[in-house]
């Protein structure tokens, strides 16, 4: 009744109302679009005035690929959100993360911190203070350096031996239905299980058990369909899962805030703590095979270059980081070497060829150690194509305008601005890579000159750049050659069957 007594009285001065609202919205829009002084930047008229509508594009699925568009359609600098330019020229790519103007990570990554007992935990990856990020990547760089590479390879020819036994046992020389290996949910598996064994020197068990054991990858997948779209108007995380009420219930034990995989690697390292007792505080230097878990703890109860808790960060860094993004990556490259006519034949020769060389010490059960797999041209060449032609992040790798403002690609951008490139973008300039970008040609990278191919290897996006840049990159050099080697060495007859591609969806 008083609510009815309410509006009656309000029905005279309804009009004023309604020139407020419309007032206030055009002051906001105005505001929006011009007073962040990047109204010179072209793009949608939605999004100068309202981040949702990147919301919106991440949400619809194929980002990646409408980023591309609108930079055909607007130019080289286009403008994403009120406060937000997306760069598509190599001199941005420069300014932005070579580290001229000490930009640093936008609130994007903040939602990608992990969540304990209702506490965030920040890592390398997604962490926004510069010199936390600097303490953090001096203490780990050691563990991931191209000289400790080696050293690595122990736990990646053990799970990839027990890849190759599955698909043996499932799949090979059965016919019809039961011939066939769904090749995309067993490299995730691969992906996921050898993060695992390097990190802490166990599988999560996804190979030998078939499926998504304990539901981690179905967690991560999840926080990454969370982080890309709520990424795009981070402050709607505080609402959702960083809602303060929730963490305060986490952190009574009232709710549940651990994410799946954060317990995982908490189990394993308290674990590993157990087993060690004192003498976690020695050096290990017997040469055996050391996992990353391993090496943390040595920085953290030896050298004192970490602290406690960035054990647990940067170990779960690497299983953020580095499964999904390796899982993608070896499909793209498996897709692209069946798919694409004369692929599997030339590089089938070249596997050939280098067996009947004597290149290989292992013929019985065929892996291929790192450095056979260096003097492979062809894979190589299938490998780099593969992750230019479809790179594992699809988003721009944002970054914040420090206050004095910065000039990037000739443009002068406010301080406070978010910018960024995408891998998306970057790795389909024509000027770059050539022409013919939209097509997988793994000979660009043979047949290009010197000054080509050093072009192409600095303007090269899907690993990032600067000192953000991937620290697993490496590591995952080393997975991918050795895995895709040993499969085709040890399987000569794969033939692609094509599922769903239209369901295929990007969020991140
Ligand atoms: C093919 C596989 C991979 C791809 C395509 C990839 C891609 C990337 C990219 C693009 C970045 C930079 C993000 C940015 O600047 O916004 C990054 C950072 C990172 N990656 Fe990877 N990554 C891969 C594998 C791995 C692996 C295997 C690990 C760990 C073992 C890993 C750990 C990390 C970490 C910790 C960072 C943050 C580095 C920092 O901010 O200092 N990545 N990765």
């Amino acid at each position: 009744m008083a609510l009815v007594n309410l509006l009656q009285q309000l029905v005279p001065i309804w009009p004023m109302i309604l020139s407020l609202v419309i007032a206030a919205s055009i002051f906001h829009v105005t505001y929006r679009k011009i007073a962040t002084g990047l109204a010179k930047y072209p793009g949608p008229f939605w999004a100068s005035i309202t981040d949702t509508w990147r919301l919106f594009m991440v949400l619809r699925g194929r980002p990646q690929e409408e980023q591309r568009e609108l930079h055909t359609h607007y130019g080289d600098v286009v403008r994403l959100g009120p406060r937000t330019l997306s760069f598509a020229n190599p001199q941005a790519v420069m300014d932005i993360y070579s580290g001229k103007h000490r930009m640093r990570k936008s609130e994007f990554y903040s939602v990608q911190r992990g969540i304990r007992a209702g506490r965030s935990i920040s890592t390398i990856f997604s962490t926004t203070d510069e010199d936390a990020h600097k303490r953090l990547r001096r203490g780990a760089s050691n563990a991931y350096a191209l000289t400790t590479l080696l050293q690595f390879e122990p736990f990646v020819d053990s799970t990839t031996s027990v890849l190759l036994a599955e698909i043996r046992k499932r799949w090979a020389d059965k016919s019809g239905a039961d011939g066939i290996c769904d090749i995309s949910t067993w490299l995730q598996y691969y992906a996921f299980d050898v993060i695992g064994e390097l990190t802490f020197s166990k599988r999560m068990g996804f190979l030998e058990q078939g499926h998504d054991v304990g539901g981690i990858i179905e967690a991560i997948d999840k926080g990454l369909d969370y982080a890309g779209p709520v990424g795009q108007v981070p402050w709607i995380d505080y609402l959702l899962r960083r809602n303060p009420i929730k963490l305060l219930a986490g952190r009574w034990g009232l709710l549940s805030t651990t994410l799946t995989h954060v317990a995982f690697g908490a189990e394993q390292i308290r674990q590993r703590k157990d087993q060690l007792g004192d003498k976690i505080k020695e050096s290990v230097a017997d040469g055996r095979p050391r996992d990353f878990l391993s090496r943390f703890l040595e920085s953290h109860y030896v050298d004192n270059s970490i602290s406690e808790d960035q054990v647990m960060s940067l170990t779960q860094a690497n299983i953020n980081a580095g499964s999904d993004t390796t899982a993608i990556s070896l499909r793209t490259i498996f897709y692209h070497v069946l798919k694409v006519p004369g692929c599997y034949e030339k590089l089938m020769g070249e596997l050939v060829a280098a067996e009947a060389n004597n290149q290989f010490a292992d013929l019985e059960t065929r892996l291929v150690s790192w450095n056979e797999a260096q003097k492979l041209p062809y894979l190589d060449a299938v490998i780099k194509e593969s992750l230019r032609i479809f790179p594992a992040v699809g988003l721009s790798m944002e970054r914040v305008v420090p206050p004095k403002g910065a000039v990037i690609a000739g443009n002068f951008v406010p301080g406070g601005t978010i910018v960024g490139c995408s891998p998306w973008v970057i790795n389909y300039r024509k000027d770059v890579f050539g022409d013919d970008v939209d097509q997988f040609r793994p000979e660009r990278w043979v047949e290009a000159t010197t000054d080509e191919l050093s072009r192409m290897k600095k303007y090269f996006l899907t690993f990032g750049m600067g000192s953000h840049t991937c620290i697993g990159k490496n590591i995952s050099y080393l997975e991918m050659y050795k895995v895709v080697a040993a499969v085709l060495r040890n399987f000569t007859t794969l033939i692609l069957q094509l599922g769903e591609e239209s369901a295929f969806k990007y969020t991140y």
